[in-house]
């Protein structure tokens, strides 16, 4: 299933937050959405999950456009890991889980056998199945991020939205999640902040810049010196990484500017 970003604009408080931005998720591929703080990265990632509604532009899923379809038909399809996707009621681990699958659920209909096994899981697969009977409110930041992507994951999404993902986890966590995503060949929509990771892990990065997409391509014909300098303000040296040869970027600290 294939996503089009495709002529958004955001305005915000009479603000232009995100201009003109076209962006095509392939089927199955992941795309990288990074940027300075502020560029409007989360924004244009809301017009996805329909938290907000572009004011010019649409969002494409497999050519239909998202504003004709009913709240439960797009969540049938897209999956979000979010900012604001916080926790506030006291769920146990597995009733958060099997809430993943309400998009699913005609009626009062329970969760079936299949249903059920899809969400234990889930939860061994994010390394939360020790968690399932604990309370969320109860969790560390980690385990929570783990526990929702587990609930994004039994919702069997075609197309799967993430902001900033990797918040809260630790490196081991961080790279098991990207390895997911990617072995999972869903198609995903990414924001992050660590450039590394996201060479690391995806097909295609798109830059944004004050809202607008300043470059895309392949992390080795996005992440330049140059870019890195222009639009992020750092100094950095490319390599290529010794094992996999896939772009990585090694920063230079700023030189402490001297008092005269
Ligand atoms: N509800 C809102 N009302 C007004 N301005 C907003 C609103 N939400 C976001 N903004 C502004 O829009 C701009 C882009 O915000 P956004 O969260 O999309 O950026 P981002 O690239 O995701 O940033 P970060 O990397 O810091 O998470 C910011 O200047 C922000 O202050």
């Amino acid at each position: 299933m294939e996503l089009r970003l495709d002529g958004l604009s955001v305005d915000l408080d009479g603000r232009r937050i995100v201009r003109r931005l076209t962006l095509d998720v392939p089927d199955g591929r992941v795309v990288g959405l990074v940027g300075p703080n502020g560029s409007g990265k989360s924004t244009a990632l809301r017009c996805v999950y329909r938290a907000l509604s572009p004011d010019e532009g649409r969002v494409l899923v497999d050519g239909d456009d998202l504003a004709a379809m009913s709240m439960r038909d797009s969540a049938r399809r897209i999956a979000a890991l979010t900012q604001e996707g916080g926790v506030d009621l006291d769920f146990t681990v597995e009733e958060l889980v099997a809430l993943g699958r309400t998009p699913h659920l005609p009626g009062a209909r329970r969760l079936d056998a299949r249903e059920r096994e899809l969400c234990r899981w889930a939860m061994a697969r994010m390394g939360v199945a020790h968690l399932a009977g604990r309370g969320v409110l109860e969790l560390s930041g980690g385990e929570r991020q783990r526990v929702l992507v587990a609930r994004a994951l039994v919702q069997e999404p075609r197309v799967l939205v993430l902001d900033e993902p990797t918040n809260h986890l630790d490196v081991h966590h961080r790279l098991e999640l990207l390895a997911l995503v990617r072995e999972s060949g869903v198609t995903a929509l990414v924001v992050l902040h660590d450039l590394n990771l996201a060479a690391a892990a995806c097909d295609v990065i798109g830059v944004l810049s004050e809202g607008a997409l300043v470059a895309v391509g392949t992390p080795e014909e996005v992440l330049t010196e140059e870019l890195l300098h222009t639009v992020f303000g750092v100094e950095a040296t490319v390599v290529a990484h010794p094992r996999t040869g896939r772009t990585q970027l090694l920063y230079h600290l700023p030189t402490a500017r001297k008092e005269a």
